[in-house]
């Protein structure tokens, strides 16, 4: 059965720490990082009244609302970021979009300027 796909990014500026790395770590000092973060939704047919999967405006608001709520902060004070790699920062951003987003299939949240990135099939 043929899908669609359709995908919007954000972005986020946030400081993290690895408490649980070794004494001397670079990855246990507060450090920051520039992220950004990919929500794909998917459907097998598109909503007859607009021609398309959903409106990629709502899907750009919830998702800067999410990315909003880490930007300019410390990840680990966040409930489920306390060890805030991008694995957890991919279930995190799932954990927030899940409940409106019945078609949510893909999170990726990389670290563009480093060439880091995670994703998450759902
Ligand atoms: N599987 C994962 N491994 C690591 C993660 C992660 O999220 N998932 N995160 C980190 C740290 O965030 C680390 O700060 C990442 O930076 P790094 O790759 O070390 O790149 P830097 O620019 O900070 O350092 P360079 O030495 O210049 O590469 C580690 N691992
Ligand atoms: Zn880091």
């Amino acid at each position: 059965m043929p899908t669609f796909e359709i995908t919007k990014q954000a972005t986020f500026d946030a400081a993290h720490h690895f408490p649980n790395e070794p004494e001397g770590s670079i990855y246990r000092r507060i450090h920051g990082h520039s992220f950004t973060v990919a929500a794909t939704v998917r459907a097998e047919a598109l909503d007859p009244e607009h021609g398309w999967v959903a409106d990629l405006g709502a899907l750009e608001r919830d998702l800067k609302a999410a990315a909003g709520r880490l930007d300019h902060g410390m990840l680990n004070e966040h409930a489920g970021l306390e060890l805030p790699s991008l694995e957890n920062l991919c279930l995190w951003f799932a954990e927030q979009l899940k409940g409106d987003w019945p078609g949510l299939c893909r999170i990726e949240v990389a670290r563009p300027t480093i060439h880091e990135r995670c994703v998450l099939s759902l």
